[in-house]
């Protein structure tokens, strides 16, 4: 039974596909309210409020997947997931529109001052001339941050009649032509514009973006929002501007702490509020754990998920596409591994053929995980393969040939280690399954699955009936055999599938047989 913890509210219609599922157990409970069952999940659900910190995710044993049900990922320790080789996913684009039309509603309180108006009517004052404000229309918007949500209020500014001007330094001058905004500098925006309203990430770039440096280069009286993430404004140059006078007004639905507590912002008059509520729709919260749910379920029947943040993400036409190679190149690296029992330098991957015009950065990432599994005590998988190989000074690279030397498809691998190289070439043969064609320097052709026995002899005839006669003394069945040899009487190759693995004396006494240079047992 797969289990799932959802630690935040979320949509129960959104959730239905897994609450429907009777394979798996849905709890719906806080991190603090389970902690002594926190190595059964295999899957968290969250939104802001849960910190997936490491130390959850060290507590986290069995966990596979973090769901975030809606975009900003700063609560989740992303970096540490994926050294734990969890998955983590988010929602992008479910609470776009609903985070758009919070931060125009906020933009239209905080010019008409509609939350001050509102406690002085309900304080029974009717003060009309306390509460003039002023117009969108004609104002410049300065949005820093042009993404989903940036876009989305574009959109709704201009309708309003309102300038736009735009910040975003990883903005193409394609898409800004084609939505029609004036993109400029951030000195630009900042000098030009009558509001600004932030919708970046919060990241190590954005965290302070406007603190006192750059709200000193704003217009006086200029208004701020920040629906986006608390700290893109900077909370103590917020309150020394709002103090003299420089900032008039500012609209904050987040801040760097939440909830703010007793926050001195919460005390002036200028400042509107709200408690992170851009997301905060019926349809943007079915959205978001509506598609959570459908990526966990996906993830969970094995397929690739199309929203991961520390995983390329892929569509389900190229997943079909890559599926075949990604197995093999697994398999190929869990016997280059076991091959190479020592240290390894450098890992030399090479795509030929028809796999070189795929998106190899999976296939490459699950021939490391295959490579690395038997000599990592940790859970190794797609998600971390890449960051533990570098952690352990395991170099790789890729190469691309148009020309499959033969066949269609190839991968070559070769493996540097300290004493020794070892390459190792497969394909994929459509309808007839993977092929190890090159092994060691060895011409041949075997299957790599199950029990293998690798021996290298002296060409010499009599050799396989020796190997044969000790393995049926021992009741062990050979499946399959393939030879292969560097010239007639030289170096020679077995390569045998057996039906059970070979215990360590029967290996012992094969190593005796005079002739034989090499027994290794590889299982895959
Ligand atoms: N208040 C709320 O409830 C919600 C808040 N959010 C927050 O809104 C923000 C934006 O979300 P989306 O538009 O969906 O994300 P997005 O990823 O579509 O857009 C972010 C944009 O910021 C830009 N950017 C990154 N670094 C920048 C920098 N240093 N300077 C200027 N621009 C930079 C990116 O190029 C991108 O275009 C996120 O922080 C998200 O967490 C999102 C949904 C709800
Ligand atoms: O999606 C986001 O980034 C949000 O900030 C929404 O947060 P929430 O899911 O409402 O806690």
């Amino acid at each position: 039974m797969v289990r799932i913890l959802v630690a935040d509210a979320m949509s129960e219609e959104g959730l239905a596909p897994l609450l429907a599922d009777p394979t798996i157990e849905v709890v719906q409970k806080k991190v603090g309210d389970v902690e002594d069952e926190l190595d059964q999940f295999d899957a968290l659900l969250v939104r802001s409020a849960t910190k997936v910190t490491e130390q959850l995710l060290q507590k986290m044993k069995n966990l596979k997947i973090v769901g975030r049900a809606g975009v900003g990922v700063d609560n989740i320790d992303v970096d540490a997931a994926t050294r734990y080789g969890v998955v983590v996913i988010n929602a992008p684009n479910g609470n776009t529109i609903s985070t758009a039309e919070h931060t125009f509603a906020m933009m239209a309180s905080l010019v008409r001052r509609i939350p001050q108006a509102h406690i002085s009517v309900k304080s029974r004052e009717w003060n009309r001339s306390a509460f003039v404000g002023v117009e969108l229309f004609g104002k410049h918007l300065g949005i820093i941050g042009f993404g989903r949500i940036g876009s989305e209020v574009a959109k709704r500014a201009r309708a309003f009649g309102m300038h736009v001007h735009v910040y975003d330094p990883f903005l193409t001058k394609a898409r800004a032509e084609k939505i029609g905004v004036d993109v400029c500098t951030l000195d630009e925006l900042l000098a030009q514009a009558d509001i600004i309203t932030v919708h970046t990430p919060l990241t190590k770039e954005t965290k302070g973006l406007l603190g006192p440096k750059n709200l000193a280069k704003t217009k006086k009286g200029v208004y701020l929002i920040n629906c986006a993430r608390g700290g893109i404004i900077d909370e103590q140059a917020l309150i020394s501007f709002l103090e003299n006078g420089h900032v008039a007004g500012v609209a904050l639905d987040v801040f760097e702490q939440e909830p703010p507590g007793d926050h001195p912002l919460l005390s002036f008059d200028n400042v509107i509020v709200t408690p992170h509520l851009g997301a905060s729709t019926v349809e943007a919260q079915v959205n978001v754990a509506t598609q959570v749910a459908q990526e966990v379920l996906t993830f969970l029947q094995g397929k690739p998920v199309t929203s991961s943040i520390n995983l390329p993400t892929l569509s389900k036409d190229v997943y079909e596409k890559i599926q075949a190679f990604y197995t093999l190149a697994r398999k190929m690296g869990i016997l280059a591994s076991q091959y190479m029992s020592e240290p390894v330098q450098e890992i030399a991957i090479t795509y030929s053929g028809s796999v070189a015009d795929l998106e190899t950065t999976f296939i490459t990432r699950s021939l490391l995980a295959g490579f690395l599994k038997p000599r990592v005590a940790s859970t190794v998988n797609e998600v971390n393969a890449a960051m533990i190989a570098k952690e352990r000074g395991i170099a790789f690279s890729e190469k691309f040939s148009a020309n499959g030397n033969d066949y269609n498809n190839s991968i070559t691998l070769t493996v540097y280690g300290e004493n020794k190289t070892f390459t190792m070439k497969g394909t994929h043969i459509a309808h007839y399954g993977d092929r190890i064609v090159h092994f060691n320097g060895f011409a041949i052709d075997f299957a790599p699955e199950g029990h293998l026995l690798y021996i290298q002899h002296h060409d010499k005839p009599g050799m396989i009936g020796k190997v044969g006669n000790i393995l049926g003394d021992h009741q062990v069945n050979i499946a399959t055999m393939q030879v292969g040899r560097q010239e007639a009487g030289g170096k020679a190759i077995m390569m045998l599938s057996l039906d059970k693995p070979l215990d360590d004396t029967l290996v012992e006494t094969l190593e005796q047989i005079s002739d034989i240079d090499v027994v290794k047992r590889l299982e895959v």
